[in-house]
């Protein structure tokens, strides 16, 4: 009998070496009804998992949480269990003007504004993806915004609108809270990552209306969510991904 991984109850017997990451334990529902073959894992606190498959590769997809502690738990629990590529496929809020809602960002590396990544390595130390997996997003997602996003730890500290305005002016493309724990903890641990994201805020918009507006499914940011995990799915069986178990 295997010993469950204490939080995400993931054990070895997942038999996969990639997986798709995401906050919302809904999206996993949404990824499920892409898939084939669909196993449900586990449901323990925010971590929801399946195990599926699309185009004949088996793929675990996980939710995490919101932030980065419960992300950071959830990569190194994949690492345990042999997990070699993950994709995280997450909302963002946009950071430039003429980003719509719905469009794709994908992060070439990230801004580490989290606390807990500082506790890896020193903030000097770049979150940046996997070179093989970022091709691949050119492959899938040519129509993406590629550029570099900011991982911050919340919405609601009396500083936020200034931080996203200096933030904004570096030319970073758009906020995520998970993108930048999980490059760390992947390039520490030897993992390969990506990170994509689908676009709920407007630069300057009103970020109650676009989280609600996920939350109710509208349609222009339920498509986005729709062509990042097609996006993702995409990438992670695609034939050039070695196998690494
Ligand atoms: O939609 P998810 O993947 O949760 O990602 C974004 O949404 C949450 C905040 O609303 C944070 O987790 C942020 O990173
Ligand atoms: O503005 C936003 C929207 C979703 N997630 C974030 O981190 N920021």
């Amino acid at each position: 009998m295997l010993t469950p991984e204490p939080h995400t109850q993931l054990t070895t017997a997942i038999s996969t070496d990639r997986a798709i990451i995401m906050g919302d334990p809904a999206r996993v529902d949404t990824i499920a009804s892409l898939m084939d073959n669909v196993q449900e894992w586990a449901y323990n606190r925010e971590y929801k998992s399946i195990v599926g498959e699309y185009k004949e590769k088996k793929i675990l997809a996980m939710s995490t949480g919101i932030g980065a502690p419960s992300a950071g738990i959830g990569v190194e629990e994949l690492h345990r269990v042999g997990v070699h590529y993950v994709v995280r496929v997450g909302s963002a809020g946009a950071m430039q003007k003429g980003i719509g809602l719905g469009k794709l960002i994908i992060a070439e590396g990230v801004v580490r504004e989290d606390g807990l990544s500082k506790r890896y390595v020193p903030e000097i130390y770049p979150a940046v993806p996997s070179y093989r997996l970022m091709n691949l997003a050119h492959k899938y997602a040519p129509e993406a915004v590629y550029g570099i996003v900011r991982s911050h730890d919340g919405f609601y500290t009396d500083d936020n609108a200034d931080d996203e305005a200096f933030w904004s002016g570096k030319g970073i493309v758009g906020s995520d809270m998970e993108s930048g724990i999980l490059m760390v903890i992947g390039r520490q641990r030897g993992m390969e990552t990506l990170s994509i994201l689908n676009n709920v805020v407007l630069y300057e918009g009103d970020l109650s209306a676009g989280v609600n507006s996920l939350v109710s499914g509208e349609d222009i940011v339920a498509q986005g969510e729709k062509e990042s995990l097609l996006a993702a799915l995409n990438i992670l069986s695609d034939e050039s991904l070695e196998a690494t178990l």
